[in-house]
């Protein structure tokens, strides 16, 4: 029986293009009912995914199946075909595809994008792409079925794809009402027009935007365009549902409201869903699953709780606000750091560890090797062989001195940075151990805090999280 959900190998390729190639190459499986969150920093990969799902940019290898139907998967005879459409997609305004809701800036921009797409269809057609969009006879293979190196070449278009997409912007077009824009899918999908119409009223109602079906996007708030946005991806009942940094625009009351909202939304969707977001708030909230990507790769993923308990990157390490760092395990004892020499007022409870692995720590404000030599920390919790070792900024403590009775965690270091965080000011410390610790103002202002000044750095061991690396 076909898998339901969407089960895809996102291959996308990017040759040299002056600022270097890229490439992707990610795994994604989700359930019905199911929402991951992407989270990776700038350039991970996260739109082109997206992209690649909707039809927007064609894969270089691998395969997207949505319940069963696979929507691209390159054949082995990829020739003129593959490059001719995607070359469609990629280049000058994006496609317009009024059902997923993509981008364009102006009514010429979508006209343009639909002159393009139309002119990228029939020159498929011409190809032998079908209307279906499906490519390839019997010959090759039935419809989802893989049939090993000879794979045969299988390509629905975006308009074809049961997919919704909401992207950052809202992208309404600007010339319909919000009623027009929810009822565009539906119509695009051969209902009439007044059932389009009374499903699009149903929609906004939906999200609470009754009153509002005969207002112009320049007529809405941020958060009401974005909830239009979503009732245009929800009415055409998508089997898959994108969502790119959807909450993104908006102010932070209005985010608040509004992510709650989607959150309930999202619930009520029964096909899968996958929300591409910066902020780990909106990750964590929105989604059941997290999928962390860097460099076109997932680096980890799983629940919130295992994510951010364990980061094992140093961009989840920022996002969750923890100092991380990779060493090497030895009961009590993780040893971090480079070189086999030991800092002097390196952490207590470390000799000279001459047969230290070399480790490479990672950290808080991306923290480097340090070049005076590994350090020892010490944790509540026993562990051997490669480890990561995290604590939060809030558990170091400075002082002008080195402290009586220290903890065993104690180092001296060089303050290279300090900016306010929330109510406290985080501090960036240089040393044998790179670390950002929280202080208090006034905590700041005694210990005269400012880059340059050397201080003593203490970190309880029960503060410290080791895990296996
Ligand atoms: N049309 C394009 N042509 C060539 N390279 C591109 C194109 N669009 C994006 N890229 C490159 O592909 C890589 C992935 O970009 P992508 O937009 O998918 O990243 P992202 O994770 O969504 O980033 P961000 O968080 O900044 O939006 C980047 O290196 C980017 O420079």
């Amino acid at each position: 029986m076909a898998e339901r959900g969407l089960d895809a190998h996102l291959v996308v390729e990017r040759g040299a293009t002056g600022t270097g190639s890229f490439r992707l190459d990610l795994r994604l499986h989700v359930a019905p009912g199911e929402t991951v969150a992407l989270l990776g920093p700038n350039g991970a990969g996260k739109t082109t995914a997206l992209r690649a799902l909707a039809g927007l940019e064609a894969l270089s290898g691998g395969q997207i199946a949505l319940n069963g139907e696979i929507l691209d998967r390159p054949g082995t005879r990829v020739g003129r075909t593959r490059a001719a459409r995607s070359e469609s997609h990629i280049d000058g305004p994006p496609v317009n595809n009024p059902d997923t809701g993509v981008r364009q800036s102006s009514p010429d921009a979508f006209e343009q994008g639909a002159l393009k797409h139309d002119e990228a269809k029939r020159r498929s057609n011409r190809e032998g792409i079908g209307s279906s969009g499906i490519r390839g006879s019997s010959r090759e293979g039935a419809p989802g079925q893989g049939t090993g190196d000879a794979r045969s070449d299988r390509w629905v278009p975006p308009e074809a794809r049961r997919i919704g997409v909401v992207f950052q912007d809202y992208l309404l077009f600007p010339h319909l009402t919000a009623i027009d824009n929810v009822a565009f899918g539906p119509r695009r999908r051969g209902q009439g027009r007044a059932e389009s119409r009374a499903l699009a009223a149903e929609w906004l109602d939906r999200v609470g935007l009754a009153e509002f079906g005969k207002r112009r996007p320049k007529q809405l708030s941020g958060g009401q365009a974005q909830r239009v946005a979503l009732a245009r991806a929800l009415a055409t009942d998508p089997a898959l549902l994108l969502l790119d940094e959807p909450l993104a625009a908006l102010d932070a009351r209005t985010r608040l409201d509004t992510r709650a909202e989607l959150h309930r939304h999202l619930a009520g969707h029964s096909g899968p869903a996958i929300v591409v977001t910066h902020d780990p708030v909106d990750a964590l909230m929105l989604a059941d699953r997290l999928v962390v990507i860097e460099n076109g790769r997932a680096v980890q993923e799983g629940d919130a709780e295992s994510v951010t308990a364990r980061p094992r990157t140093d961009y989840i390490a920022r996002l969750v606000g923890l100092n991380l760092y990779r060493g090497k395990a030895e009961g009590h004892q993780i040893v971090v750091g480079s070189s086999t020499r030991t800092a002097s007022g390196s952490a207590t409870g470390s000799g000279s560890r001459s047969d230290a692995a070399s480790a490479e720590p990672v950290g808080e404000g991306g923290a480097a090797a340090s070049p005076e030599g590994p350090v020892v920390l010490v944790a509540s919790d026993p562990l051997e062989g490669p480890a990561f070792a995290a604590f939060p900024p809030s558990a170091v403590a400075l002082y002008p001195e080195r402290p009586d009775g220290s903890p065993r965690n104690t180092w001296r270091a060089t303050v290279s940075g300090v900016h306010r965080h929330g109510d406290n000011l985080r501090v960036q410390l240089d040393g044998p151990l790179k670390a950002a610790a929280d202080v208090t103002p006034a905590a700041a202002a005694h210990l005269r805090l400012e880059p340059g000044r050397e201080v003593w750095a203490t970190v309880k061991a029960s503060e410290i999280r080791t895990y296996p690396a």
